[in-house]
């Protein structure tokens, strides 16, 4: 029997980097208009998953995922893509003078310097998405839209640029999740992130930082976000090599958690690009063999 594709909830409309991403995921694809809208979907089983950005190597991480996934219904990474990310310049058929550009915040900062270059009257307009950039021009209410290139095959618009990007090979990253439920198998090549927030003590994150490096457990990323609460309480997303199934890796994040106890486990998953974590969980699992041993009465 064909197993039933899995629904995908996306960072929509259709014709986004997102689009682009969950297409390597799955073919049964349904657009939300927002990143929050996407997430939910995967939250109350609208859709099986969800897939959406999380960060970009320009511009930093994706502040609406960011916050949706330490907040609501917890949802886990399954997979991760990585795109390389060039922008078209859309615009009407015969539509004349470009006055106003519009696009995602995330775009528009990405192609800043080719916009003061070339269109350097235009007014740039955040809209929330490349795409939905694309259809406020289908429109009217804007003249040109930064887009992803797929998004000229969506909307009845004029390729008027292509190859836009101030950063030559910028690459965004997208997250595949869904709600709590046996992980991926480890690879040998997986990330495990996780949102913490910390306790307002002297030296917390120092010593959140101590447990990985005494476990070497390479750090991918570290980020911080407002918890929205109290000024000055933030919430920290933490992305490391390796599975929670690794011994180390499950060590580090028992340790993490008893210095936290407000930590959140946002998925163990393959890396997008293959590397090889070379670790030593050998020497865990025989301390952690010889432990047993001595509590059975069988060694000293
Ligand atoms: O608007 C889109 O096309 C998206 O998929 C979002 C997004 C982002 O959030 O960074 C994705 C890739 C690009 O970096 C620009 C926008």
């Amino acid at each position: 029997m064909v197993a039933p594709v899995p629904r995908i909830a996306y960072f929509g409309p259709r014709g986004t980097f997102t689009e682009q991403a969950a297409r390597g995921f799955g073919s049964d694809l349904e657009p939300r208009e927002t990143i929050p809208a996407a997430l939910e979907a995967a939250r109350t089983g609208e859709a099986e998953l969800a897939c959406v950005p999380v960060e970009n190597s320009v511009e930093g991480a994706v502040p609406a995922t960011m916050d949706a996934l330490a907040e609501g219904a917890p949802l886990i990474a399954v997979a991760e893509t990585v795109l390389a990310v060039r922008f078209s310049l859309l615009v009407r058929p015969g539509g004349g003078p470009v006055r106003t550009v519009a696009s995602h915040p995330h775009a528009l900062a990405q192609v800043r310097h080719w916009l003061a270059a070339n269109l350097p009257d235009a007014v740039a307009v955040a809209a929330t998405s490349t795409a939905a950039a694309a259809v406020a021009v289908q429109r009217g209410e804007h003249d040109a839209a930064v887009t992803a290139p797929v998004a000229a095959e969506h909307y009845p618009l004029e390729v008027a640029a292509t190859d836009l990007a101030d950063v030559r090979d910028a690459k965004t990253r997208f997250l595949l999740l869904r709600g709590p439920g046996a992980l991926p198998e480890p690879t040998g090549s997986d990330r495990t992130s996780v949102v913490v927030t910390a306790p307002d003590r002297v030296g917390v994150l120092s010593d959140v930082l101590v447990e990985f490096a005494l476990r070497g457990v390479n750090l991918t990323r570290i980020e911080s976000r407002p918890t929205k609460g109290p000024l000055g309480e933030y919430r920290f997303y933490i992305d490391f090599d390796g599975h929670v199934a690794e011994p180390r890796v499950g060590d580090a994040l028992a340790a993490l958690r008893r210095h936290c106890p407000d930590t959140r486990f946002l998925g163990s998953y393959p890396k997008a690009v293959r590397e090889d974590v070379v670790a030593e969980n050998a020497d865990f699992v025989a301390a952690a063999e010889w432990v047993v041993a001595i509590r059975e009465g069988r060694g000293a």
